[in-house]
C-alpha cells in the first residue's frame, strides 16, 4: 500500500508560522521510514495530520488513493505517541482502553509482555513502559496499515527499548505494515528503518 501526502500546508493560527508549507512525500507499506529534524520542526504535526488528528488546510492525504475518511471508523494510519499517559483515558481500565482500538490479537498481548493483571488496572496503576506496550497494542489493530511511531521509547530504559522495537519490527515486517518512526536518536533509525527522510524547516 501507498501513503501519500500531496502538497500538505498546515498552520495552527491564521498568524501563526507555517508548520508544513505545501509538503510532499510517499511511504510503501514495505518500507520503515525514518523521520527526523531538530525539535519544533514540525515532525509531531505531521504524524497527527497523517493519522487524521489534524486535517490540513491544504493538500491531501491519500492511502492507495484514497482519503483516510473513506475507510470507515477505525483509521489504517495509527499514531503511537510519545507519552503514553497523555494517549489513554485515565478513568478506563486497561482492558477498555484495548477495546477502543480493531481487533487485537491475543498473541500480541503475550509477545508484548502485558500481564493479565494489568488488564484490570487504571492506568496511573502502571509504569511508563507497561503503559507503553498497552498503546503498541492498541494501535495494532487488525485494519492497520501504516504505524506512526514519535519518539516512542524516549523515555524507557535500554532493556526495554530493544524489547519493543524488537517486536514492532516482527511485527511490520510480517504484517507487511508501513512504519514511519519519528526520533532524534539517529543510532536507534540506523537500525530500524529502510530510509531517513529529513524535514526541512518550512518558511
Ligand atoms: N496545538 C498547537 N498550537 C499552536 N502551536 C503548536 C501546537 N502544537 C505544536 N505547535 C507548534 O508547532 C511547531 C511544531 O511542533 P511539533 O510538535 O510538530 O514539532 P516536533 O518537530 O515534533 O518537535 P519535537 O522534536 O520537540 O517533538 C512548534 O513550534 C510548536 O510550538
Amino acid at each position: 500500500m501507498k501513503l501519500e501526502i500531496k502538497n500538505i500546508s498546515y498552520q495552527y493560527s491564521k498568524k501563526g508560522r507555517m508548520i508544513l508549507d505545501n509538503f510532499c512525500f510517499t511511504a510503501d507499506s514495505s518500507e520503515r521510514v525514518g523521520l527526523t529534524a531538530p525539535s519544533g520542526y514540525g515532525k509531531t504535526t505531521l504524524c497527527k495530520l497523517l493519522s487524521g488528528y489534524l486535517k490540513p488546510e491544504q493538500g491531501e492525504i491519500l492511502l492507495d488513493g484514497k482519503t483516510l475518511s473513506s475507510y470507515g471508523s477505525y483509521c489504517p494510519v495509527q499514531m503511537i505517541w510519545q507519552h503514553p499517559e497523555l494517549s489513554v483515558n485515565p478513568r478506563f481500565r486497561m482492558r477498555d482502553v484495548l477495546e477502543e482500538g480493531d481487533q487485537i490479537e491475543e498473541r500480541m498481548i503475550k509477545a508484548l509482555g502485558i500481564e493479565k493483571d494489568w488488564l484490570n488496572r487504571f492506568p496511573s496503576e502502571l509504569s511508563g513502559g507497561e503503559l507503553q506496550r498497552f498503546c503498541i497494542a492498541r494501535a495494532l489493530g487488525e485494519g492497520t496499515k501504516f504505524l506512526l511511531a514519535d519518539e516512542i521509547t524516549t523515555m524507557l530504559d535500554l532493556i526495554t527499548q530493544s524489547q519493543i522495537w524488537g517486536f514492532l519490527l516482527k511485527e511490520v515486517k510480517e504484517r507487511q505494515i508501513g512504519l514511519i518512526a519519528v526520533s532524534h536518536n539517529r543510532q536507534l533509525l540506523n537500525q530500524i528503518c529502510t530510509r531517513q527522510v529529513e524535514l526541512d524547516k518550512q518558511r
